[in-house]
């Protein structure tokens, strides 16, 4: 199998900074991959050697089976790149700005209009970009990262400042580019906007890659618990306690509701005892780990080592 992107070892230095240490993975066509991480995580450096704007100090880049850093400019008409702050001349019109990035990466006119209407911009096309919302002018700059149709997308966090709605716009044009055969690679800050929409997450700490999969794969390597909540009758917490035979961790919250931790067999067989006869409950809740659970899993995991 070919793939569009491969890392291998790579690793990237600034002085003392180990902005990125030893990262390898491959993304393949049609692939969404989130890179996700806190501040400083290393998630826009290595966007950046991706990209050919870095260098790695060790290791090898490879994107679209060239070195981007070597500058083929066939190679570079084949990505497309939305930077963290995307900033655009003030003075001139969106249909103006696209225009000109489309003439620079040498499409013909009519994309620029193609384009936005596609990203939902051509009533406002007109309109000088200082006049522009944040969701306006990061819609702007998906666009001009979508020139040229992309083998590959690298889209540095580009859903900051998007309400919920132009989010969900967001991913539906990610999608689209999926589906054409587009390997999209996203940072992000967040877990809980991927679920559904990035196929593969890579959680990057400190410059490491300390988690790659999908976020079910995530959640089972993970194996977090989930709480399960007894309701009984009034003043029933008691029997709760007794029939559940006191295990360690559980904790009463008042007169007539307990919690406890499940791990994943403890769930099934659970579940199984709570189906049969005299179960002294009226109502069971189940709380699966959220995603931000999940990331804390792995950052502590990796504090840890
Ligand atoms: N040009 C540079 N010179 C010196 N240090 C740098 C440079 N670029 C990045 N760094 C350092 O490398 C580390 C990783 O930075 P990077 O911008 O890649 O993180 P990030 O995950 O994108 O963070 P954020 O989410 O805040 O954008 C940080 O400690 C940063 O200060």
């Amino acid at each position: 199998m070919s793939f569009n992107i491969e890392l291998d070892a790579v690793a990237r230095q600034y002085g003392s900074v180990r902005a990125v240490d030893g990262v390898s993975f491959a993304a393949a066509a049609g692939e969404v991959i989130a890179l996700v991480g806190h501040n400083g995580a290393g998630k826009t450096t290595l966007i950046k050697l991706m990209l050919g704007l870095a260098r790695p100090t060790s290791g090898s880049v490879c994107v679209l089976g060239q070195d981007p850093a070597a500058g083929d400019v066939t190679v570079r008409r084949r990505l497309g790149y939305l930077p963290e702050n995307v900033s655009f001349n003030p003075a001139l019109t969106g249909r103006e700005t696209l225009r000109f990035y489309v003439q620079l990466k040498g499409g013909p006119p009519k994309e620029a209009e193609a384009l936005l209407q596609r990203i939902g911009l051509a009533h406002a096309a007109d309109r000088r970009i200082g006049t522009y919302s944040k969701g306006m002018r990061q819609r702007l700059g998906l666009a001009q990262a979508m020139i040229g149709s992309p083998a590959v997308l690298l889209l540095d966090e580009p859903t900051t400042g998007l309400d919920p709605e132009l989010r969900q716009q967001f991913y539906g044009i990610v999608r689209e580019m999926q589906a054409a055969g587009t390997t999209v690679l996203l940072s992000s800050h967040a877990l809980n906007e991927l679920e559904g929409n990035a196929g593969r997450v890579v959680i990057l700490n400190e410059g490491r890659k300390i988690a790659d999969g999908s976020l079910d794969e995530l959640r089972r390597i993970a194996r977090l618990p989930t709480r399960i909540r007894l309701t009984a009758a009034e003043g029933g917490a008691r029997r709760l306690r007794e029939w559940m035979g006191e295990p360690k961790g559980l904790r009463q919250i008042n007169g007539h509701i307990v919690e406890i931790d499940a791990s994943p067999e403890d769930k099934a067989a659970f579940l199984r005892r709570a189906a049969g006869e005299g179960a002294p409950f009226e109502d069971l809740d189940m709380v699966p780990p959220g995603l931000d659970e999940l990331y804390a899993h792995f950052l502590a995991g990796r504090a840890s080592k």
